[in-house]
Formats: structure tokens, sequence, C-alpha cells
């Protein structure tokens, strides 16, 4: 190999352990890391090394990263890399999935122009299905529903794709016909929406390529032996079938890349495994391993703090984060009286930082979940300090956002979903009465409510209305898409329509901007996605899109969950609301979980970069009783701290005694309490009966007893006998 000035460069940025990955291409490689080690980094550079020194061809080279931020962020890296503006796959497990559907969706009987559903989408869906039965939401809310079909999806009934594959969509609709029980409606209706459109959810994408990969061998050896070399980014919560996925990737050249740390992984409640990081060398033989233990990313005292705080973990392998910084401020914790005074506290520090210098974009608050943040959205909102909630209503969620999407949707796929939104946005005269209408015509004649429009333009009851207009605006932008770039058709679109008058009209410039930031992303996806960028190939992927892919903040304090963080870094980093039953959360029921609650607080700790905070204020939990602080702070050797206030003794001392009380009484893992659907048990006093269901929510199992009518929730503190 020429040792030349490009490959020096490429290496002078990497210490050992990261020079040792990038040049360990072939074979089974896992890379074990610390946070902030690098790993991104030598990731990327382990990508340029194949495409500059080895002549790889970026399209052979799959990387998988966690989210579709971390995707965008690494095809730039590597682009500035490599100068190459073929990026090759780079994208979620998800995205790539869309990529091998888009090509090969014909084997399993959906067109190319399959749609990509995000919530939204399904929430239409729902809405149809819960209209058409009479079904309400204190039958089972939207977000209940969806978690419900998820469930289905994956453990009930994981064999679900087939029918979605195999049966016409007549025999989906008799089963949705049949089903009598709020579930069974929810999930076969939902099918059958979703089969109506050719929609395909996330669980979908994946389930599909897999059975397209096991039925079609030839489809599967195209992409095996296409895919030279893998690599896999958070390996520590990749999923069972994701990894199903990817043992079926990478089988024919067997050169997969693997990086993780097993102190992160904080995705089990959704199906994450750290085992299969643990395995990986007994799974693949002759794996090397490479450890990356040096952070560069934190300093000294912060990384103190965080391993003081994660070698609390009995279910670990030892390893402690070596700082490569010198010195810098201690890591501040603060004892609020109140949450509004720990709100007004952390006011108070930032504009303290910004006196300093610090910009407010520097600043992100993290917390364990949403509700944390009313109090002090409440007095920055006072103090007029600017913020911005990542994740609260997802930027592509947005009501202007769903509509300008449904518009380059209508072009593309003249769905339903899409018509629906949009045929009445602006006022076009086509309200209720006139969709009945093109409803009815349409299940009667089996075509989608577009084509039902176009057969019965002129019928008297579109007199007045200006469907005609929409259906021309329509054909003429159908007609030519496929040569213009996706951000002139969105820009001309949403003119044309009379979309953005309307917005205009209303006065709503937060949703004009929020349209202009959207044309923005177009614009910028287009320009550094590497692959031609066609409007059906824009639309699928975009549904994948979260609100962390959408725009920057700038001038704002950040706020956001600790598991949207993940994979980030900041300078400065609140981590407030820091009290028992919020972190570690009250819904945290096993030793097994509360380990995964540490890692957590771990993860929020370890993205700082110069400074950590961490507070909490008294509060009392919704039976009264009152807060504790965490059982994380107290965790951590207190040395390591600079205490605002020291906190009171006999408050640590009470704080102590609650967590041992409850750890005391807490079982190691969820099979140890929990029953399979399906299970005979006894009960001391109900007797004998049947689990119909196990509500990890609540905590409870559902049985059936067999001598009382209804069934009764059991809390698994209850204990229920195996019969
Ligand atoms: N060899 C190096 N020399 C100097 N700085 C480095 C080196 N490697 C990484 N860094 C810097 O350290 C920080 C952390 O790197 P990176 O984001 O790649 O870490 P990571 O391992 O992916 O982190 P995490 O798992 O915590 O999300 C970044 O700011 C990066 O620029």
């Amino acid at each position: 190999m020429t040792e030349n000035y490009e490959y020096t460069n490429l290496m002078q940025k990497l210490n050992a352990a990261q020079q040792e990955a990038v040049r360990a291409t072939e074979g089974y490689v896992r890379v074990i890391a610390g946070a902030g080690s690098g790993k991104t980094r030598a990731l990327s550079h382990r990508f340029a090394f194949l495409v500059n020194e080895l002549g790889i061809l970026p399209g052979n080279i799959l990387c998988v990263t966690f989210t579709n931020k971390s995707a965008n962020e690494m095809r730039q890296r590597i682009h500035s890399l490599t100068g190459d503006n073929d990026t090759g796959y780079i994208n979620t497990f998800h995205g790539f999935c869309v990529s091998v559907l888009q090509e090969d969706s014909y084997a399993a009987g959906y067109p190319k122009s399959f749609l990509v559903l995000d919530n939204s989408d399904i929430d239409a869906m729902l809405q149809i299905i819960y209209e058409e039965r009479g079904l309400t939401l204190r039958d089972m809310t939207f977000s209940m529903a969806r978690d419900m079909i998820e469930i289905q999806k994956l453990f009930k009934r994981p064999e679900y794709y087939r029918d979605m594959i195999a049966l016409p969509l007549e025999a989906l609709k008799e089963k949705y016909d049949a089903a009598a029980r709020a579930e069974d409606i929810i999930f076969f209706g939902y099918l059958y929406q979703e089969k109506k459109c050719f929609g395909l959810d996330y669980n979908d994408l994946i389930k599909f390529t897999l059975h397209i990969f096991k039925e079609r061998e030839d489809i599967r050896l195209k992409w095996q032996q296409r895919l030279e070399y893998i690599m896999i980014d958070e390996f520590q919560d990749i999923d069972a079938l994701q990894y199903e996925l990817m043992e079926a990737l990478c089988a024919w050249h067997r050169n997969l890349f693997v990086v993780g740390d097993p102190d992160q992984t904080i995705y089990t409640w959704r199906g994450a495994d750290g085992r299969f990081l643990m395995d990986f060398a007994a799974k693949f033989p002759g794996t090397q391993t490479v450890m990356m233990m040096e952070n560069y990313r934190s300093t000294p005292e912060i990384l103190a703090v965080a391993n003081s705080l994660i070698e609390k973990n009995k279910y670990r392998i030892r390893k402690e984060l070596l700082p490569r910084r010198t010195g810098g401020a201690p890591v501040v914790c603060h004892f609020a009286d109140t949450q509004e005074g720990e709100a007004k506290w952390i006011c108070e520090e930032i504009r303290r930082l910004q006196a300093e210098g610090v910009d407010y974009a520097d600043i992100t608050l993290l917390y364990r979940a949403h509700y944390v943040t009313r109090a002090i959205e409440q007095v920055f909102l006072e103090e007029k300090i600017p913020y911005t909630i990542y994740s609260g209503v997802q930027f592509f969620d947005r009501m202007e956002i769903k509509d300008a999407l449904s518009y380059l949707r209508m072009i593309a796929y003249k769905d339903d979903l899409s018509f629906r939104r949009i045929v009445n946005a602006p006022k076009r005269n086509m309200g209720k009465r006139r969709l009945a209408f093109l409803e009815e015509y349409a299940t009667q004649h089996g075509v989608t409510l577009y084509q039902a429009l176009t057969e019965t333009l002129d019928d008297s009851i579109f007199k007045g209305t200006k469907a005609g207009q929409f259906v021309s605006l329509i054909e003429h932008y159908a007609a030519g898409y496929e040569d213009r770039p996706v951000s002139e058709i969105l820009s001309a679109i949403l003119n044309e329509s009379g979309y953005e008058k309307m917005l205009r009209t209303e006065g709503s410039q937060e949703r004009l901007d929020n349209v202009a930031e959207l044309k923005q992303s177009v614009y910028e996806y287009e320009t550094t996605c590497g692959e031609e960028v066609s409007l059906p190939h824009y639309l699928a992927h975009v549904a994948l899109f979260t609100n962390a892919d959408g725009a920057e903040a700038k001038g704002k304090v950040k706020l956001m969950t600790v598991h949207a963080a993940k994979g980030l870094e900041f300078s400065t980093v609140f981590l407030c609301g820091m009290n028992e039953g919020i972190f570690p959360s009250r819904k945290v029921r096993t030793k097994e979980a509360m380990e995964e609650e540490r890692r957590l607080a771990f993860v929020a700790m370890t993205r700082a970069r110069n400074r950590l905070y961490l507070s909490r204020g008294a509060g009392r939990n919704f039976d009264g009783s009152p807060q504790y602080p965490s059982r994380f702070i107290l965790d951590i050797d207190p040395h390591l701290f600079h205490y605002t206030k020291e906190p009171r003794a006999e408050l640590i001392k009470e704080a102590r005694e609650y967590i041992g009380y409850s750890q005391k009484y807490m079982p190691e893992k969820e099979s140890d309490v929990t029953f399979s659907i399906g299970q005979r048990v006894r009960h001391a006093v109900f007797g004998d009966g049947t689990v119909t269901d196990v509500d990890r929510d609540k905590g409870a199992h559902v049985v059936q007893f067999d001598n009382i009518k209804t069934p009764r929730s059991i809390s698994f503190r209850a204990k229920l006998e195996k019969i």
C-alpha cells in the first residue's frame, strides 16, 4: 500500500485503536468503545480508507446508523473525506430496507410506488377505521392503538405480513368485517387500509425485506454480492429482526464491522438486545476485537462523575473512560425546594453563562420524560429565554409540512391518504358531502378517491367547486415530474395550488417559515444525498425522518429527552428533574430495567463536553407522597460534585432508606414475575384462571378467572401460582 500524503493525513487524525479499527477491513471486526471515544470518527475514516486507499466503490459499502440524523452527518463527513458524490448506502436499517424494496418490492407483489407510512398516516387510517366501526378514543387512544399494532406485529402475530402479501384485498376486508373485539377490528382494519394504498410501516419494511430475502435467493444473492463491506454503528441497540437482516446481508463476503458500547444500551424496551454485541465473537469465530476507551469529548470532571455512576451497574464489563482532555469546570449539583425553584435556578445559571459569552445554542436541557418541561417552559417564557423542544410536535408531523408533502405524494402516487388531506386545502368547496359521494363511488367501482373524482367530474354535485382545477393541477405535475428536482416541484406546486397563499391570508407566519424550512431541507437532501433524488426516492425516505432531522435551531436553548440525545454532544448540559419516580422512571419494575435506566443516565451525562449540571426540585408524586432525589445522584461519589448548597443530611438519609426498600422488593427481571398469555394460574382468593393479557405498563396480568364473569387485572406483585 502506498503511504501517500492523503493516507498519512487520514491516519494522523486517529489514535492507535482507531487506526487499528480502520485498517482491519477484512473479516469480522468488533469495536467495543466507550462514550465519546471517537466511534463515529473511526467509522467515517474507515469508509474513506476503503474508498480512497483500497479503491472500493462506495456503492458496495453499507454503513448502518441508528438515526437519520446520524446518517446525514455521516454522509457529509464521508463526502468531505472522499470527495466522492456517491456515498453508497449510508442509512438506518429502515432506510436501507426502503432502498431494497424500491428495487425489489415486486417480489412481494407490491409496486415500486409503495408508500412509507409514518405516525400521522397511521392515525389517518385509524380515523377511518374508528368512524367505520363506531369506535371511540375511549376504546383506545390512537397512540395506544399504534403501540398495540406494533406489539401484535412484533410478538403476537409475527407472521402477519404473510396475510398482507398473499391475501387479496377483499380477503383482508373480510377479516376486518368479521372482527368483533376492538383490538381485532383495529388490527385487521389497519392491515386492510395498509394494503389498500400499498402502505408499509416501519415493521413491514424490515419484515418484507427479510421475506423477500428468504423466498428469493437470486435477490438475496444480488444484495449480498453488492455489499462487499458492511459497517454497523450503535450495535448495542440492534434488535433481533435487524440482526437477522445483518446476518443475511454479510453471509457472502463476510466483511462485517460493528461498533458499540455496552454501557449505552438504552432500547431494550423496544426489543434491542445488548447480547448481540457481547456474543459477537462467539457467533463469528475469528472476530478481531478492538477496544477504544480514550474519551476526547468531555472534561475529566464530567467523566469522573459518569464513571462513578455506571460502575454501580452489576451486569457489565468493567471498563473506565479515560480522559484525554485536561481539567475543566466542576460538575454542579443543585437541590431546589420546588420544581419552579429548579426551573428558576436553571434560568439564572443560563443568564450567568450567557454573560460569560456562552451562546444559547450551546446549552441543552436533557430530561427523562416530556412532562418535566412544563415548569421549565413556563419560566423560560416569563424570562424570555428562547428555546426549542425537540420531538414535541414533530417537525414532519406539523400540519403544513404534512400538507406540503401530501401535495408531492399526490403527484407521484395519487393515494387516498394524500387526497383526503389536500383536496380541500386550500378550500375548493370539497366538503364532507362531496367526499362521501366520492367514497361511495370509489367503493362501488374499486377505484381510488382521485380516480373517482376524475370519472365523475361532470356530475352536477361538483358544480360550483374547484374540483376541475384540482384535477388539472395534479395531472399537469404528474405528467412531468421525472426530470425535475424535487425542491423545484415543491415550490411550484405550493404556489400554484394556492396553498401558500392560504397560509399568507391566514397570517400564519410560523407555518410559512416551516414550509420555507422544508424547501430548504429538500434542497439540502438533494445536494448531499449522493444518489439521484427522484420524487419517489425522496418521498420514501422522508417518511423515516423525525423531528431531530429537521431544522437546527439557531440561537435557542435546546430541550430534549435523553433518548433523543443519543449519539449527540453538547457543550453545556443541564440534566434536570433528577428525582426518584422521574429519573429513574416510576415505570421501572425490575433490577434489570433499573440497570438500563442507569445506562440512560450515563448516556445523558456523557453528552456534555464542557459543563454538566444536575438538578432536582422537591415535589410530590401523584399520590401525594414526597419525591426523593434520584438514586443516580446518590450513586455518585459526592466529592466529585460542587453542590450549590449542601443537601440536608436528613433528606439524603430518608432517600437512601426509600431506595433501599424499593430495591429490596424488586424482582431481577420481568420474566421472573410474568406469565405468558394462555398460562393457567392460581390466585389465593379468586381461584384458577387463564392469563389473557400482560399489561407491562400497568405491571399487571389480565386474568380470566373460571368463576368470575369479567377479567381482572392482577398486579405483578400478587403471587400467582403456575398450574
Ligand atoms: N483521535 C481523535 N483526536 C481528537 N479528537 C477526537 C478523536 N476521535 C474523536 N475525537 C472527538 O471526540 C468527540 C467524540 O467523538 P465521536 O462523536 O466520534 O464519539 P462516539 O464514540 O461516537 O460517541 P458516543 O458513543 O458517546 O455518542 C468528537 O468531538 C470528536 O471530534
